[in-house]
């Protein structure tokens, strides 16, 4: 389903590397599929083509009917700029993937118009290493031909998982953002785990494994992460410790808010866009 298939990435930042380095890894897609673009950075490009061997081309090198799809990979408040420049050379048979935080799909369809197959795909940077934890939501038009075909493409960066578009703003407060957060998570234990004399090497291979081995737990053994946790935990025991002061100091709260605030954010997003389109057809 894949062969052949031209992939535009509109935007050459981090998501788009990390999924570029996905898709090369899975060896379904040969890096000569893949077309890079961005607003004026060939330095950039540079780097991506020798690193992944994909081709980097600036804007007025595009050939845009050969693209099966395009993967629109700038941030939010690029897209408008983005699309106008690409809207007249967007055929009805040519798949949108947008990977936009707060973007919905009928962003796209409405200036598109073509009743244009749009598909919103909330990956995370696990994409670098095939272990995302992947959204999916087909937009109006969207065939069931061209939904496998996302499918296809998206399982070379990790787990999909198809959800309506209205839970889109939380799974990007859980899953879009949610390695930042183990990130500072992981942050802290280092730090702790530095002043007591580990060696930082040491320390951080044996937090990223704890981490690991915690969440292979959940995806293995079908129990709830509660459960999990009270078999850790010892009466009066160093756990018992560890988490009390995650209760004194609100750690439930932290993380908790985290999320409400990250998806709180992304519903913004798409306010701020929705007004935009209607300021532009006033
Ligand atoms: N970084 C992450 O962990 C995740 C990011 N996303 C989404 O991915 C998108 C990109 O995020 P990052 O890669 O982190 O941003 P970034 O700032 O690293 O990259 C953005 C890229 O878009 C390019 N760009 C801007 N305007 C353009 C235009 N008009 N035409 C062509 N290229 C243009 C920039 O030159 C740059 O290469 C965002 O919309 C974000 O919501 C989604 C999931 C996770
Ligand atoms: O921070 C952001 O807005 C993007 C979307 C999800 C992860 N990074």
């Amino acid at each position: 389903m894949l062969a052949d298939k031209k992939i535009l990435f509109i935007g050459a930042g981090s998501m788009a590397e990390a999924m570029i380095s996905g898709f090369v890894q899975s060896e379904k897609i040969s890096p000569k599929q893949i077309i890079v673009t961005n607003r004026t950075n060939e330095k950039r490009l540079s780097e991506l083509e020798s690193k992944y061997g994909v081709i980097g081309l600036t804007q007025n090198q595009l050939s845009l009917t050969e693209i099966d799809i395009f993967i629109f990979a700038m941030k939010p408040k690029d897209v408008a700029k983005a699309i106008e420049t690409l809207k007249h050379h967007i055929q009805a048979n040519q798949l949108i993937l947008s990977v936009l935080a707060g973007i919905p799909t009928s962003y796209f369809e409405q200036i598109l118009q073509n009743d244009q197959q749009v598909v919103r795909v909330m990956p995370n940077t696990s994409s670098m290493i095939g272990e995302s934890a992947t959204a999916i939501s087909p937009g109006l038009h969207t065939t069931d031909e061209k939904i496998q075909l996302a499918k296809s493409l998206l399982e070379c960066i990790g787990r999909i998982f198809i959800i309506d578009e209205q839970k889109m703003d939380v799974f990007t407060g859980i899953a879009g953002s949610g390695p930042a957060y183990f990130y500072y998570f992981m942050e802290y234990m280092e730090k702790e785990a530095l002043k007591a004399g580990l060696e930082v090497e040491n320390a951080r291979q044996i937090i990223a494994q704890t981490i690991v081995g915690a969440a292979k737990m959940v995806q293995e053994q079908e129990e709830s992460p509660t459960l999990l946790r009270e078999n850790v935990t010892s009466p009066n025991g160093t756990t018992a410790a560890g988490i009390s002061a995650l209760e004194v100091y609100q750690g439930g709260l932290a993380i908790s808010k985290a999320v409400e605030y990250a998806t709180k954010r992304s519903k913004e997003i798409s306010v701020q866009i929705k007004d935009s389109i209607l300021v532009s057809i006033d």
